[in-house]
């Protein structure tokens, strides 16, 4: 569904992205992370042509986009829609007018305009707000109509550009629940660029972080917060445990369905002394997934990884000393 292949793109001779590869496939939800100025806004902008880039390809339900002539990109940018952390809504339109703008673009009759307009605004739930005035919305508000607004013109996809990063955490949760709904319901390819890891883990399928200028890692969201690559580390931070002395630390990725058994029959079967260090469970869409870290004695350890290896679990050893793990 779109396939960015060796792209770069430089402003006044400065590498923003380099030699990108990306895929997205039709109907995920995908995350784009990177630090500030990674270039991630830049990417998204070139994935609907609204920039140019310098080499590569970007190829868009099968449409390389950089042969478009100008008539050609406005037609394809009608099937992508995006929203911004600012909302980019017209503060003297009412809702209803905001939400019938790209149709009014495209010269939709009034009728087929306020229909359509109406039946989105009752979707997003704000059909009581339809004549208010976007100043007199809260950023949740403001969103669901700016979201209104990108379907307007039945999008196969939707670009979020931080698009929840001014709501505070409620507000976050309900509009990723709205983004899911029109994920699943319309059948809607969704790319978010976001810095917050949460939004990510919430409701994206994949993700990819751009690092460097280059895209450091990209698959799917639970194994990649399971293998916890460097460029993870790098943007989330590490925490640290200290093995006490005399012991180290194994850590497992294990799912939280089957961490009880796993526990239980280790007790079992390997009859040693052994801790709990540390426990990081987290919520992927509807699994949870993470880490367990278990304090074992030195002389236990390689009949623990034995174990581990037998029941088919990975495991990392972290010897007497400073182990790390993602925040
Ligand atoms: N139109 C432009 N002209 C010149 N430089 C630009 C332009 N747009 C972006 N840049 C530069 O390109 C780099 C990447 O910017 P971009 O907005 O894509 O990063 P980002 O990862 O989205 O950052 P943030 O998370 O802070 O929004 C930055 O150094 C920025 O200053």
């Amino acid at each position: 569904m779109i396939q960015v292949q060796n792209l770069c793109k430089s402003y006044n001779n400065s590498k923003v992205l380099t030699d990108i590869n990306l895929q997205v496939h039709q109907g995920e939800i995908f995350g784009i992370v990177g630090q500030s100025g990674a270039g991630k806004s830049t990417l998204l902008r070139c994935i609907n042509g609204l920039e140019t880039f310098d080499k590569g390809k970007m190829i868009v339900n099968d449409t390389d986009i950089s042969l478009l002539s100008e008539n050609e990109l406005r037609l394809f940018r009608r099937k992508i829609g995006m929203i911004f952390q600012n909302f980019a809504l017209l503060n003297r339109k009412t809702v209803l007018e905001n939400v019938m703008l790209p149709m009014e673009c495209w010269k939709y009759p009034q009728r087929t305009m306020k229909k359509k307009a109406e039946e989105l605004l009752d979707m997003v739930g704000l059909a009581g707000k339809m004549k208010s005035l976007p100043n007199e919305l809260s950023g949740g508000q403001k969103q669901r109509v700016a979201i209104a607004r990108a379907l307007t013109l039945e999008p196969d996809i939707l670009l979020c550009d931080e698009a929840t990063s001014a709501l505070d955490p409620a507000i976050t949760k309900s509009i990723l629940e709205l983004l899911a709904d029109v994920n699943r319901e319309l059948g809607i390819t969704i790319v978010i660029v976001t810095h917050d890891m949460s939004v990510v883990k919430t409701v994206c399928d994949r993700m990819a972080i751009i690092t460097g200028n280059k895209i450091a890692v990209q698959g799917s969201v639970a194994s990649i917060f399971l293998d916890e690559p460097p460029a993870l580390i790098e943007l989330v931070g590490r925490r640290e445990i200290i093995a006490p002395p005399g012991r180290s630390i194994i850590k497992l990725a294990i799912s939280d369905s089957d961490i009880n058994q796993f526990l239980y029959s280790f007790a079992l079967d390997l009859k040693i002394d052994f801790s709990i260090a540390a426990a990081n469970i987290e919520q992927f869409h509807n699994n949870s997934y993470g880490h367990l870290y278990l304090s074992i004695a030195n002389e236990n350890i390689e009949r623990t990884a034995a174990y581990c290896a037998s029941q088919r679990m990975d495991c990392v050893i972290f010897e007497p000393g400073v182990r790390s793990g993602v925040e």
